[in-house]
């Protein structure tokens, strides 16, 4: 057989990929390093932004109290010393000890007040005007002060031997206070902005370390969804939870491995199962020639080439003279053996392009596809009748039958392949009928002899 019967195409072992699971990450997707560094930084800053309110409000009120404690014990000093001036009336050296006093550059305002509310000796720093009301300096029995953001105001007993003979009022600036703590407000806020950047590199570094493993095992599954290579294992860093979350993964891929080899095996078997089927389906199970079926549908596609290529077609017809007498003289499986040793020989003959077929029964097609020279067709028809008439030997006994052969021509003798097969049908036996074991060309036979 020259023109083997076509074999079903199968499916790969692969099955198809799914575009919509590739690809690289979708836009606005962050990284999971990214995004806890992220949520990191944010708990960071908070927390840090949190101690420094906490810190920089506590200093400011502890420095208030340090400050309030100083100005107390200064003006208790000073109370003592103008004690006896008081008690002598000695404005002069009250206001001298005032002087001195205000050297310390702070102080807004002193106020030294007789227990009769009658104003002893008083010192403002320019531009300030005294905000003392009596019946407040009398109304405190012992030292007090207060504070608000700008001033602080002390109001402290001037005592002699341990009686009460006025009242000292003392109002100072904070300002200076409040630029200190403004610098060191700033210095620790610098050094916190510092430490932030410094924490963020660090948490990036420390996360992209401890996360690499799990970013190493996404890497990879997305290599595996993308190539379906199942082949491919991650590497168990650390026998911690990503570890075994790692040793699982690869575990499922062995699993896909084992199940894609077997599918693959599978569909192999399949393949070679479809392909005997065409086989099967489309040749003669005695013979092993194409058959009937196969012959119509290489019939149909060679006189469709001719024609798409302006190219001729011949067909012959082939039928054994006397077989039935095999069947009837030496039985089935004798005329079974000659129907094989006839396909044999007369295959034998034949080019590369030429399709035999069988029928059914004795009787055989040939398509001969090309324009081929009428006296190649008939050489070819009387080398088949020749070869089919040498005796064949079965089971010691020679036999002989012949062949009766009808030769019809695309386009010359019909240009479709029912109307083919019927010309060179027509002249087959119209070569039976002039006595068997010749051929006749459709073009020679007349209408009667037909
Ligand atoms: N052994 C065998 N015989 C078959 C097979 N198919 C058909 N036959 C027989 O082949 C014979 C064909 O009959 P014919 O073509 O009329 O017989 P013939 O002797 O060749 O007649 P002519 O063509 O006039 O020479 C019949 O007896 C069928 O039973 C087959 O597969 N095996």
């Amino acid at each position: 057989m020259q023109d083997s019967p076509p074999t079903a195409s199968m499916p790969s072992g692969d099955p198809p990929r799914d575009p919509s699971r590739e690809g690289p990450r979708p836009r606005g997707a962050a990284s999971l390093v990214a995004r806890l560094t992220r949520w990191n930084m944010a708990v960071l800053v908070t927390t840090v932004v949190l101690c420094f309110i906490v810190i920089a409000t506590t200093g400011w009120f502890s420095a208030q109290e340090r400050q309030a404690s100083l100005s107390q014990g200064s003006a208790r000093v000073l109370a003592n010393s103008l004690a006896p001036m008081l008690v002598f009336e000695d404005r002069e050296a009250a206001r001298n000890e005032l002087q001195s006093f205000v050297r310390r550059g702070d102080v807004l305002e002193v106020q030294l007040i007789l227990t009769s509310g009658q104003l002893f000796a008083s010192w403002e720093a320019p531009g300030q005007h005294s905000d003392l009301l009596v019946s407040q300096a009398m109304s405190h029995p012992a030292m007090h002060h207060e504070a608000d953001a700008q001033q602080l105001r002390v109001w402290i007993p001037v005592e002699l031997r341990g009686e009460r003979v006025g009242t000292l009022y003392l109002r100072e600036s904070l300002q200076a206070l409040h630029q200190q703590l403004q610098r060191a407000i700033l210095l620790v806020a610098l050094m916190l902005g510092v430490a932030i950047v410094v924490a963020s590199r660090a948490l990036r570094f420390v996360q992209r370390r401890a996360l690499s493993p799990l970013v190493e095992l996404s890497r990879l599954a997305e290599q595996v969804a993308s190539d379906q290579n199942y082949s491919r294992r991650a590497r168990v860093h650390h026998p911690d939870e990503v570890g075994r979350l790692t040793e699982r993964f690869n575990q499922l891929l062995r699993r896909a491995e084992a199940w894609q080899a077997e599918l693959n095996r599978q569909l192999r078997a399949e393949q070679a199962a479809g392909q005997q089927f065409q086989r099967l389906a489309h040749e003669d199970s005695l013979t092993h020639l194409p058959n009937r079926l196969y012959f119509q549908s290489a019939l149909q596609r060679r006189m469709a080439q001719a024609r798409d290529q302006r190219e001729g077609l011949a067909l012959m017809f082939i039928d054994l003279d006397n077989f039935k007498l095999v069947n009837d003289g030496h039985g089935h499986e004798a005329g079974d053996a000659v129907l094989v040793e006839v396909s044999r020989r007369m295959s034998g003959v034949l080019r590369g392009s030429d399709v035999l077929c069988r029928l059914g029964g004795d009787e055989f097609a040939l398509i001969l596809p090309g324009r081929s020279a009428e006296s190649v067709v008939s050489n070819l028809a009387q080398r088949l009748i020749a070869v089919v008439r040498e005796p064949i030997v079965i089971e010691g006994v020679p036999v002989q039958v012949g062949a009766t052969i009808g030769v019809a021509s695309f386009p010359e003798d019909a240009t479709d392949e029912a109307g083919l097969l019927g010309q060179a049908d027509a002249a087959m036996y119209a070569a039976k009928r002039a006595g068997k074991n010749t051929f006749r060309k459709a073009g020679e036979v007349n209408s009667h002899e037909a």
